[in-house]
């Protein structure tokens, strides 16, 4: 096959790519673990589940939601926060092919609606933090059917505890050697739906496979693609497990038979007299987390000697930080990450041997990479920037029940359009270097000027709004507004902050500011142009 010019493919894999399912890859993994007594621990309170734990309780939901009526195709949700619980309706589901669509349960009303109108799952495992939110949610949605409380001992109203759903609706006597997870295409087979908005417009559902999780899988086995740890080695997790970084990593940390220690949220104290009580080797991070490890003095309190690798990604991270994070903790380099929804993972990562400062990496076996002009559409050649573009099983089904979305996103000759700037140098490592659509990222989380845009042309006093991603430090970028008001209607700054902090999760926020505007400058097209007003945003805040 002739290999086409400057286009970058990924190393012989390690292992080669399992034809099984994902759920079978993890119920053969947690049966090969089952004797290691801790699979996961919550660092805010010491409890664990065993892998044995893990196995035997996936098993027995799988055969609970079989017996309810679940089965291939059939969706679920997980709206909870991270806990010990969440990946027990997640691994069930892998068994058997139900699809799990993760929900932020820090999202509002309006921001779940969304998401729930695109994967329309029967049945919703939330949290006792979650669920009257859920039972509002499922008082509006008919095709919600049913609420699982992971967390409670007890039924809650009409929602089942996990225990109780189990106890109600699996074999007393269980025998888990008797289960057997189902085989099904795993090409084909939707493992989760995944909100991202893409390179454009509101939040979707990515479809991944199982084949996606495959490929996760098999990284995670490579010396050069995984996490530099062997089985009962011990990492820190603290990546949202409804998004795909949280996900698809903690998946593969089962798939290794490593100790979890998970959290909730970043508390700065926890995390560090984790990493020192727990002996944590690795971590994964994004770049704020890395901002507080260069800055804060609060790290020379802790013993962090345990810490071998740190992982970063989700959003652009600074060279100096990293350098500084490396000189601090005595660390050999940053595994720099680069990924997207879309493409499950990280595409491009650090390979455990080759360090280089302020490059994500390279790309990473199964996938293939080029990066292609922006004006001409030519694919390019090291040390020239243009658009990263990606192939290979690690690619999305698609977004789910919109094939507009899908075809603007990958071409016809499968190349996934990133959306982001990039080049890579002659020995392939990557850089990159600016962001062509319009997602903000605030911490690593996904903020999409087309939802804000829509929450402000609600109100009948703002005429037009477009809403750009200003640079932050702390958190990489702070969404902006720049709002033109009705003619003879009033609205203050602060009531436009107001206005969008009410009907969107605190990521969204206008942490960058509000700037009344005579008009928003649009082509011919009448496509707001963003660049012109982010240039204004940083001359407006330089005049601060
Ligand atoms: N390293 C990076 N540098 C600069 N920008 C980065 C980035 N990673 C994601 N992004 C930005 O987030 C966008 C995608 O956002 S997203 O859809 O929410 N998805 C993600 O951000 C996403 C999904 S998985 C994932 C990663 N997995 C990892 C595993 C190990 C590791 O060490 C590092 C990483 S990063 N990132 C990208 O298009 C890009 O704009």
């Amino acid at each position: 096959m002739s290999q086409e010019m400057n286009v970058l493919h990924g190393p012989k894999p390690f292992v080669s790519l399992e034809k099984s399912t994902a759920g079978q890859q993890l119920y053969e993994a947690l049966l090969k673990h089952s004797h290691l007594p801790e699979a996961l621990i919550n660092a805010h309170t010491g409890e664990t589940l065993s892998y044995k734990t893990v196995l035997e309780t996936s098993c027995r939901l799988a055969q609970s939601l079989q017996r309810c009526g679940y089965s291939q195709n059939s969706v679920v949700s997980v709206c909870s926060e991270n806990s010990l619980y969440f990946f027990l309706p997640v691994i069930a589901s892998l068994y058997i092919g139900v699809t799990v669509a993760p929900l932020n349960e820090n999202y509002t009303e309006g921001e779940l609606t969304n998401a729930l109108s695109i994967s329309k799952p029967r049945l919703i495992f939330c949290s006792k933090k979650s669920l009257v939110k859920n039972e509002d949610l499922k008082k509006k949605f008919s095709f919600i059917q049913k609420l699982v409380v992971l967390d409670s001992k007890n039924d809650i109203g009409s929602a089942e505890s996990l225990q109780n759903f189990i106890l109600r609706n699996s074999d007393k006597n269980f025998d888990v050697s008797q289960f057997k997870p189902l085989y099904f295409d795993p090409e084909q087979q939707v493992a989760l739906i995944m909100c991202s908005s893409g390179t454009t417009g509101l939040p979707k559902g990515v479809m991944n496979t199982h084949r996606n999780l495959a490929v996760r899988f098999a990284h995670c086995k490579d010396p050069l693609f995984g996490t530099q740890t062997v089985q009962g080695s011990t990492v820190l997790s603290f990546m949202p497990f409804f998004h795909g970084f949280g996900m698809c990593t903690t998946l593969g940390y089962f798939i290794m038979g490593l100790r979890i220690v998970m959290m909730e949220r970043f508390e700065p104290e926890l995390f560090l007299s984790s990493i020192s009580k727990y002996r944590i080797q690795s971590i994964l991070v994004v770049p704020p987390v890395m901002t507080f490890l260069a800055k804060s003095p609060v790290i020379d309190k802790y013993d962090l000697s345990s810490l071998k690798e740190i992982g970063c990604g989700a959003a652009p991270l600074g060279k100096e930080v990293g350098e500084a994070v490396i000189k601090r903790l005595k660390l050999k380099g940053i595994r720099q990450g680069y990924g997207l929804t879309e493409a499950t993972l990280a595409v491009l990562f650090t390979p455990s041997v080759e360090f280089r400062p302020g490059s994500s990496g390279k790309v990473v076996p199964f996938m293939s990479v080029k990066v292609v002009d922006i004006e001409t559409g030519k694919t390019l050649g090291p040390k020239q920037s243009g658009e990263l573009c990606f192939k290979g099983d690690m690619l999305m089904k698609g977004y789910a029940g919109n094939v507009k979305a899908t075809k603007e996103a990958i071409d016809e000759d499968g190349w996934l359009h990133s959306g982001d700037i990039g080049y890579y140098d002659e020995e392939g490592h990557f850089y990159i270097i600016d962001r062509l659509k319009e997602l903000i990222k605030y911490k690593g989380f996904q903020v999409p000027p087309a939802e804000l845009e829509a929450v402000l042309l609600q109100h009948s006093s703002i005429k037009d709004a477009a809403v750009v991603g200003i640079p932050d430090e702390r958190a990489g970028e702070l969404p902006m507004a720049f709002v033109v008001k009705q003619p003879g209607k009033e609205i203050t700054e602060q009531e436009v902050f107001d206005l969008v902090a009410s009907q969107v999760s605190s990521p969204k926020h206008l942490r960058g500011g509000v700037r009344f505007i005579d008009e928003i400058p649009k082509n011919a097209t009448g496509k707001i142009m963003r660049k012109e007003l982010q240039k204004l945003a940083l001359k407006l805040k330089s005049k601060l």
